[in-house]
């Protein structure tokens, strides 16, 4: 089920300076002379089109800097006037969001460590009730699909109609090679979920380290993506927080030049064409594969049938093990993605098993 959100659509509530839409700044504001200073030669640059900064920090372990807090409000504002760019700051909770409407605060985001909570996202969406300030909502740290659209929901309940979603990556026990695993087929689900909604990607917190976040932003960008969110200090080697994945402005806005933007529809005709043979012959396979999944699962019942007539039970881990094995075997000699397969046959199994169930419970109830 898709989710109906009344939105309005983001290039018209955002002034996109120059393709793609970028959002730079520091990750933390820390004093107002490396606020203004990144932000000014960010803006000078023209290739940003908002200035982004936190000033509320949920920080894993204590004793980390946890942001000045109201104090850099001010900043913020004359960063705005002065240089005549929006700017944006994390809220999570009610009195955030209250400080930065009196502030005059022109976008606010929630993080990930906030969208995990409904309690603090309707607490935030309260707060903003009446107002028709942009909110942008970072995906929750694990890959709970129900929790980003929740926020989203929460939001759009209150009247806010400029709202969009963030992709920041998912939690991940390695940071090798990216410190939050993109798992991009979760901004696949959330279009599914949410076609209307605009994501906007933030390479910073996926790469983790500043020599992956151009990698990072050229795939958004190939994934149509609507923007990006990036961390940008003048100093970054010296930041306060997340010194790994900070740029100069100069190195951001270089990173920014070098971007190809794609289009989402071949322009000339012969790739059109060629496209449309290719596609053909995918939807050939496609129908075989569907074809071949049918006479397996038919195989299946019919082993389903045999084991519960002669009360065998339904998972067979060594025979299980033999199929992933020769499969990946098989797999590897066609180079094809090893996870492709494993995943693929865990799918399969999967509902071999609930196939198997059927029949069990079938015949538990004859
Ligand atoms: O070989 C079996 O016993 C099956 O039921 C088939 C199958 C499969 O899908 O390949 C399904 C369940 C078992 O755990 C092992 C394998």
């Amino acid at each position: 089920m898709t989710a109906a959100l009344k939105l309005k659509a983001i290039r018209d509530w955002f002034d996109v300076r120059r393709e793609p839409l970028v959002i730079a700044g520091p990750c933390s504001a820390e004093s107002e002379e490396q606020l203004f200073e990144t932000s000014k030669q960010l803006v000078e640059s023209g290739a940003v089109s908002a200035i982004r900064a936190g000033i509320w920090k949920p920080r894993t372990r204590p004793n980390s800097f946890e942001g000045i807090g109201p104090h850099a409000l001010p900043w913020l504002t004359r960063v705005k006037e002065e240089l005549q760019i929006p700017v944006a700051t994390e809220v999570a909770n009610a009195q955030h969001v209250e400080h930065c409407l009196r502030a005059g605060i022109d976008i606010l985001w929630i993080g990930a460590r906030t969208t995990v909570n409904p309690f603090y996202v309707q607490e935030i969406a309260e707060a903003l009730k009446g107002t028709d300030i942009p909110v942008l909502v970072k995906n929750p740290i694990h890959s709970d699909l129900g929790l980003w659209v929740g926020a989203l929901e929460r939001l759009e309940k209150v009247g806010i109609q400029k709202l969009a979603a963030v992709h920041r990556g998912f939690y991940t026990d390695s940071d090798a090679p990216f410190r939050n695993e993109p798992k991009w087929e979760m901004s696949f689900a959330l279009r599914a979920k949410a076609p209307d909604i605009p994501i906007i990607c933030d390479p910073s917190h996926i790469a983790g380290k500043r020599n992956l976040v151009e990698q990072v932003s050229q795939t958004a960008l190939d994934i149509n993506l609507d923007g990006l969110m990036i961390e940008s200090h003048i100093t970054p080697e010296k930041a306060l927080s997340d010194a790994a994945q900070q740029l100069t402005p100069a190195d951001l806005v270089s990173m920014i030049n070098r971007l190809i933007l794609r289009s989402s529809e071949p322009r000339n005709e012969n790739a059109h064409l060629e496209l449309d043979q290719l596609r053909t012959k995918i939807d050939g396979l496609d129908q075989q594969i569907v074809n071949l999944l049918k006479d397996r699962m038919d195989l299946v019942r019919e082993i389903g049938q045999i084991k519960v007539d002669n009360d065998i039970s339904i998972f067979q881990m060594d025979r299980w093990f033999e199929i992933l094995a020769k499969r990946g075997l098989q797999g590897k000699e066609l180079e094809l993605n090893t996870a492709l397969i494993q995943e693929l046959f865990q799918t399969i199994h999967k509902y071999s098993v609930e196939r198997q169930n059927e029949v069990f419970q079938n015949k538990n109830r004859s």
